[in-house]
């Protein structure tokens, strides 16, 4: 299988000299092509700063950091919507940007906006959705961005459980129809057994792999599942156990 991210020994310091604050020591990881990969951690323990050096909005300080993919996408905890652009205008504008001619887009958005099921919304303005089909359109966009990578940073931290539960579905039924690679951050362990291939613990600043877990139950899994529950409980006593080393 290829290898589609590849960070090798990677350090990242934030400031320098007295104002200097490492993040991230000699972290190596890579992912695979079509990986599903959770990040977990302590609050600061470098999980946003590791997914912006993988998109490249900061520079490593350390270390080697490759990407083999076409493009790659970015999903944060607010959809960041264009509010005064239509749902489907907002698709659009992601595929406009790629250079695609104006009767493709429409096209195109449409059956975008169909994949994430919300086929007939496209008409309506952001603040007419609830912020699930916000998210939805999110991931409609990253999909109009031709990406085969998908970085996401707490993507459903804001929604509700019922909401969230439905958004892992679609999100999982996505993953594997456009095959996607996906690095997702969350603070929830049980959302990441119950999205990932593979939860990789991070240790307290300065972030270091703690722990690579490989999740094998069978897809798709249901997050009150009794598998899913005792090996989120299995990840969170090793998080506790981190979280207490740090603070002696
Ligand atoms: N641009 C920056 N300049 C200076 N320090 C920064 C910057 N961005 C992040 N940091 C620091 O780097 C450390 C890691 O931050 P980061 O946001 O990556 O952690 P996190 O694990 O995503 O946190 P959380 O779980 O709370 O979202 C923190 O101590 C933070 O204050």
């Amino acid at each position: 299988m290829s290898t589609v991210v590849r960070i090798d020994d990677v350090t990242k310091q934030y400031g320098s000299g007295s104002n200097a604050l490492l993040a991230l020591d000699h972290v190596s990881l890579t992912v695979d092509k079509g990986e599903f990969v959770c990040l977990l951690g302590a609050s600061g323990c470098g999980k946003s700063t590791l997914l912006s050096l993988v998109a490249g909005l900061d520079k490593i300080t350390g270390g080697t950091l490759e990407i083999n993919g076409k493009h790659i996408s970015l999903m944060f905890q607010e959809a960041a919507l264009f509010p005064w652009l239509s749902v489907a205008g907002n698709v659009e504008l992601a595929l406009r940007l790629r250079g695609v001619g104006r009767a493709d887009r429409r096209k195109r958005a449409q059956e975008l906006l169909e994949i994430v099921r919300l086929g007939g919304f496209g008409g309506k303005r952001p603040h007419e959705l609830s912020g699930g089909m916000r998210q939805r359109v999110a991931l409609a966009r990253a999909l109009a961005q031709n990406a085969d990578i998908l970085l996401m940073d707490e993507p459903f931290g804001a929604l509700d459980a019922m909401t969230r539960d439905i958004l892992h579905d679609e999100l999982e039924r996505i993953w594997r129809e456009q095959e996607l690679t996906v690095l997702f951050v969350t603070h929830n362990v049980r959302e990441a057994v119950r999205l990932g291939d593979r939860v990789v613990l991070l240790s307290s600043r300065p972030g270091r792999v703690l722990e690579d877990f490989k999740i094998d139950h069978p897809r798709p899994r249901r997050i009150d599942s009794t598998e899913v529950a005792a090996q989120a409980a299995e990840i969170t006593d090793r998080l506790r156990a981190e979280v207490a080393r740090h603070a002696n």
